[in-house]
């Protein structure tokens, strides 16, 4: 069977969704391929979940930190009514919610494996076995995510690991588990699970969120710890072996080892291009996308006189996360829309078709304990990018509304300055409940507010937000001009 319509957007994770629903805004036929839940890993296995498993614990956490609130609580973690929620949040594992939402937007969606056969052109296998040829008018959007990396290390394939996948969709908590890694995925379901009573341990072969400030990895090692997990930094496994038991052995290259009932990987992630058809357009499969700002992928057949192939999202690597994902979906969207419909085209530095942002304005929140947000660059990539830097550091307890959230709250805070241009080019903030002071720390980016005019944006008192005039003050009052 063959079709054409005006655009294929390869898989409907957050990102094939919102690049479908910005060329649909502009009035254009546009089909959905997606072989597995539309609404992709984010809605299934990964954010949702993992933000749902995160939060009762974290609040319960909370109230204990409030007399008055702690004495009120008179039980434990409900780890069961913890699953029942999330199993809501992801609807059971149906995207019967997400595709009424493509039929009621007029958004067409193919179910099955897609994959690139020459430019312009999907193939899509159904599960039935027949299969469709689409072919797009105007552009490929491929938005087919990431997908986690296995570790060669012997044994670890064979014993049945836990990815992010069986970690976020549970329904069985182990007694014991081991994670491999340090990063955001390994310090977040060490959280959940340490939460849930679980004997955690964490296997790192450097310190913990390495990719950010140095007093980030600190904090969650020691939040961790007071959880009760056990958190050891260079620690590689080298062996792993699953027994009859069906207890797993995790052998360290320092001889020692530990034993768990469940091991978790969380080491990465490979882009899913290995199966999508690459090397009919002239590209390699198993590599990342390599995109432009506006998106385009480079050194693909087909495209001399016209772009045609656009990536989104994981699979280009600028920034794996949801959020930045839509950003740019929002920006090839409305950017295709507009070349195929000959509406103008802005692809310049913060136009409304160009990812600028995701060069030093990308926001993450690590639902840890405690919580670690950053924006931007940190002080060891400013200064290894040459840039003439100030920094302005301040605990967050300097702030008095954080100490009446929480008793005993500590935290802290840190700006990067640029000098020459007077703004703020990155932001950390580790503490409880931080990730609601990230966006104020992004616009400042963004809009590249100079530092002395933050003077005049005064934060509410008692707020933890107050942090901001505490690093004020740490950077100094500006002089009056003459
Ligand atoms: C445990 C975990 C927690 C996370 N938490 C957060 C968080 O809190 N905040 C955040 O911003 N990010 C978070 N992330 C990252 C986030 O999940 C990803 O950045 C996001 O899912 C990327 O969206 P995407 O649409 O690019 O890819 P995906 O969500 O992976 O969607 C891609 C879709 O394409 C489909 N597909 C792939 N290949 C084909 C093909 N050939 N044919 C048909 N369909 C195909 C897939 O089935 C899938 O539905 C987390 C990741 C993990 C692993
Ligand atoms: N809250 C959020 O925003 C959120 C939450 C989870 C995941 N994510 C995204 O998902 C992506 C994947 O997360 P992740 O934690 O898997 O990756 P990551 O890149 O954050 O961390 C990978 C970790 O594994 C370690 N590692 C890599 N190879 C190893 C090996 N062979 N042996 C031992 N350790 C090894 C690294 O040193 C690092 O500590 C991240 O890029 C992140 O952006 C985001």
């Amino acid at each position: 069977m063959q079709r054409e319509v005006d655009v294929v957007v390869l898989g409907a994770g957050p990102v094939g969704e919102n690049v479908a629903d910005r060329v649909r805004a502009a009035g254009l036929e546009v089909v959905v391929v997606e072989h597995e839940l539309v609404g992709g890993e984010c809605s299934y296995w990964a954010c949702v979940p993992s933000k749902v498993l995160l939060r009762s614990a974290a609040a319960l956490r909370a109230a204990r930190r409030v007399p008055g609130a702690a004495e009120a609580i008179t039980g434990d973690l409900d780890v069961g009514a913890v699953l029942r929620r999330r199993d809501y949040w992801v609807s059971d594992w149906s995207d019967d919610g997400a595709t009424g939402w493509l039929d009621e937007v007029g958004i067409g969606l193919e179910r099955g494996h897609g994959r690139l056969d020459g430019p312009r052109r999907v193939v899509v296998e159904r599960a039935d076995g027949s299969s469709v040829t689409l072919t797009a008018r105007h552009a490929v959007v491929v938005a087919t995510g990431s997908d986690p990396v296995v570790p060669p290390i012997p044994g670890l394939a064979e014993a049945s690991p836990w990815t992010s996948r069986e970690a976020t969709s549970v329904q069985q908590v182990p007694g014991r588990l081991a994670i491999i890694g340090g990063g955001v995925v390994a310090c977040e379901m060490a959280t959940v699970y340490a939460g849930f009573g679980t004997e955690v341990t964490v296997l790192a072969r450097s310190g913990l969120l390495g990719r950010m400030e140095p007093f980030v990895g600190e904090a969650v090692t020691a939040g961790l710890r007071e959880l009760g997990a056990t958190v050891r930094t260079s620690a590689s496994p080298v062996r792993v072996e699953r027994g009859e038991s069906g207890e797993v052995v995790l052998t360290l290259d320092d001889g020692s080892s530990v034993t768990a009932d469940e091991v978790l990987v969380a080491t990465g992630r490979k882009p899913r291009t290995d199966a999508a058809g690459m090397e009919s357009i002239g590209l390699e499969p198993g590599d990342w996308l390599e995109v432009d700002d506006t998106l385009r992928v480079a050194g693909v057949d087909g495209a001399d006189d016209a772009p045609w192939l656009y990536a989104a999202g994981d699979v280009n690597h600028r920034a794996l996360l949801t959020h930045q994902g839509k950003y740019q979906a929002r920006a090839v969207g409305d950017l295709v829309a507009a070349r195929a419909t000959g509406r103008p085209v802005d692809t310049s530095p913060w136009g409304p078709h160009a990812a600028t942002a995701d060069h030093g304005a990308v926001p993450q929140v690590v639902f840890a304990e405690p919580e670690a947000v950053q924006v931007g660059a940190t002080e060891a990539e400013a200064r290894d990018a040459g840039r003439d830097i100030r920094i302005a550091e301040v605990p967050l307890e300097s702030a008095s509304g954080t100490g009446i959230r929480a008793d005993g709250a500590e935290g802290r805070a840190k700006l990067v300055i640029d000098v020459e241009q007077g703004t703020i080019i990155g932001a950390t903030f580790v503490g409880q409940d931080v990730a609601e002071l990230l966006h104020a720390a992004t616009i400042a980016i963004v809009a590249e507010v100079p530092v002395d005019r933050l003077w005049h944006a005064v934060p509410s008192f008692p707020t933890v937000s107050e942090v901001w005039l505490r690093l004020l003050e740490a950077l100094g009052r500006p002089e009056a001009h003459a």
